[in-house]
């Protein structure tokens, strides 16, 4: 495990908190592959299994226009593969043994809880998948010796670089293996529920799978750290379709100001690097999204979920101190997201979630003088004509990143208007109070932007999706995929708005152009992620070329 830590310059390091930790043994400059791995196990969701295969968990038409579809297991027609390369793959780690148990318990509910335990049948199946592995692991551990890298020098050139291939990704079976039965279980602080649940789970998979070399609390074991070590695997749009065990990646611990994010190409995993990273610097990512939660509500997410009080720099700032002392560029963007988490727990109580229910169904039965004088309508351009000019200025300084003092003093601007605003209006009525960084106003101002593209209201998008980038950039690291993504739409419903004249479509192509440089650090420039930013690309030749005929 070391040695393949090594060769990405990585180390483990104890850590009398977090158990271990990930060190970086280089200065990694943001947007560089971390590192990447692959999972020991890990499962589509309901809905995606018949779009993405079941064993490289990609969708055929984007690697190649002239793809079959997926073809079904010709037994048990329940798994789906692009190739027969993916379907041998698939038979020799898992299916081989799950094949005639899938046909034996075809069942007719197709969701992924079993309502009557509320057991979750994702847990089920990627249990059956990680123990036939780790089973396998053990039997050959106890049987031969893995470190062993020589060739017979009677082989050929073709089977010595069989025979190291095979090496390699014994290797690597071996790494993840070990890795897995190494990650932290918190079986201990289990409650009584969970822990009935797990068994019941245990004695499914027992039954259906007698195991050689792990027993069956060995399953409950590993369904604890599933629930500790487990990720989500999303798409280059941030859309989850399966779920995985990558033990690697479980390496990594949490901050809520993380120097890491994690994306995927398929079933591989990739550590990228979002902000510059020292030699001897934690790798971090984010369990939780940082955005839609207040520092209480996170603090209790992580430790129900994760067992563990954040200490991270975002969690210990202590606002009441911050006017008080002096602080660095580095520190500034501490207090920056401290002050965000006061807003946020200021704006908790926000507007009645059935009034903005109300609004987002009835959507489509609104006529347009009646949303325009809505509540939110009024109070979201009120906001935006007070910091529009403050989010104007912000832009220049996402083109570059050597004005980070002058795009921190922007963000402070637009953070010390927003944070008075919402002191005045406790202080005067409760009942007009629009509160920007409650979890309910994000959602509803994304859920409403969505709405006035789909109803290409271009003018009103934009000045919204620019109100939500300046709230998006004070809550999110500056090269976050949703920042990204972001920016891509706000420059189409720009580019969009034939009302807006040259100075709009200017501003949209400057919007592009960041988005541009974002993709290439946030999403890289893997094969599904070429086709984003082709997107982009395209659109900016477009926007210029119209900037020229105006
Ligand atoms: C995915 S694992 C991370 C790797 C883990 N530290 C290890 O050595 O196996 C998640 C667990 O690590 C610990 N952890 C992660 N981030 C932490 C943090 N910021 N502070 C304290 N503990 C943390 C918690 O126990 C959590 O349940």
């Amino acid at each position: 495990m070391e040695s393949f830590l090594f060769d990405h310059y990585l180390k483990l390091e104890s850590n009398p908190i977090s158990y271990r930790s990930l060190i970086s043994l280089r200065h990694i400059p943001k947007g560089t592959t971390v590192m990447y791995s692959y999972p020991l196990a890990c499962l589509l969701i309901q809905s995606t299994i018949k779009t993405y295969c079941n064993q490289c968990l990609k969708i055929p038409s984007l690697t190649t226009s002239s793809s079959p579809p997926l073809q079904a297991c010709s037994k048990c027609k329940q798994i789906f593969y692009c190739s027969v390369s993916c379907q041998k793959k698939s038979w020799t780690l898992h299916h081989k043994k799950l094949c005639s148990i899938y046909i034996s318990k075809k069942e007719k509910d197709d969701s992924n809880l079993d309502i009557n335990n509320n057991i979750n049948k994702m847990d089920e199946e990627i249990l059956r998948r990680v123990s036939l592995r780790i089973d396998k692991y053990l039997e050959k551990k106890s049987t031969s010796n893995f470190s062993s890298s020589s060739f017979s020098p009677l082989e050929t050139g073709k089977e010595r670089e069989k025979g190291k291939e095979i090496n390699e990704n014994e290797r690597i079976n071996q790494v993840i293996c070990e890795a897995f039965l190494s990650l932290m279980s918190h079986r201990e602080n289990l409650t009584s529920d969970q822990i009935e649940k797990y068994k019941i789970i245990a004695e499914r998979v027992w039954s259906d799978l007698k195991f050689k070399n792990i027993s069956q609390d060995d399953l409950i074991k590993y369904l604890c750290k599933f629930s500790c070590n487990n990720f989500q695997l999303h798409d280059n749009q941030l859309f989850t379709y399966g779920e995985g065990v990558y033990p690697v990646g479980s390496f990594i611990n949490h901050s809520c100001h993380p120097n890491s994010i994690v994306m995927y190409e398929g079933e591989k995993q990739i550590i990228k690097s979002i902000e510059d990273i020292d030699a001897e610097e934690e790798i971090t990512i984010s369990y939780i999204d940082a955005a839609v939660m207040n520092r209480t509500s996170r603090k209790n997410i992580l430790k129900e979920k994760y067992c563990f009080d954040c200490q991270c720099s975002r969690c210990l700032v202590n606002f009441i101190n911050i006017e008080k002392n002096k602080f660095n560029n580095k520190n500034k963007f501490k207090i920056t997201l401290a002050k965000i988490d006061q807003l946020m727990e200021k704006g908790s109580e926000d507007i009645k979630e059935e009034i903005i229910d109300d609004l987002i169904k009835n959507w489509s039965k609104m006529n347009n003088s009646k949303i325009e004088s809505s509540l939110i309508n009024n109070q979201i351009y009120f906001i935006y004509s007070k910091t529009s000019f403050i989010l104007s200025s912000l832009l220049p300084h996402l083109r570059e990143d050597t004005l980070r003092s002058s795009y921190l003093h922007s963000l402070d601007n637009l953070l010390n208007y927003l944070l008075s605003k919402v002191v005045v209006e406790k202080e005067e009525e409760e009942k007009n109070t629009f509160k920007l960084f409650s979890t309910t106003t994000i959602s509803i101002m994304t859920k409403y932007f969505y709405n006035l593209i789909d109803a290409q209201r271009w003018h009103e998008s934009w000045k919204l999706g620019k109100l939500i980038l300046g709230i998006y950039l004070v809550i999110y690291p500056r090269y976050h995929p949703i920042i990204t993504l972001h920016l891509f739409t706000l420059g189409k419903c720009m580019w969009n708005d034939l009302e807006g004249g040259k100075d709009v479509i200017k501003e949209a192509i400057d919007i592009l152009k960041i988005s541009k440089k974002s993709i290439t650090i946030t999403h890289g420039d893997g094969e599904n992620n070429k086709i984003v930013l082709n997107d982009v690309i395209e659109l900016l030749g477009m926007a210029e070329k119209e900037l020229k005929n105006l």
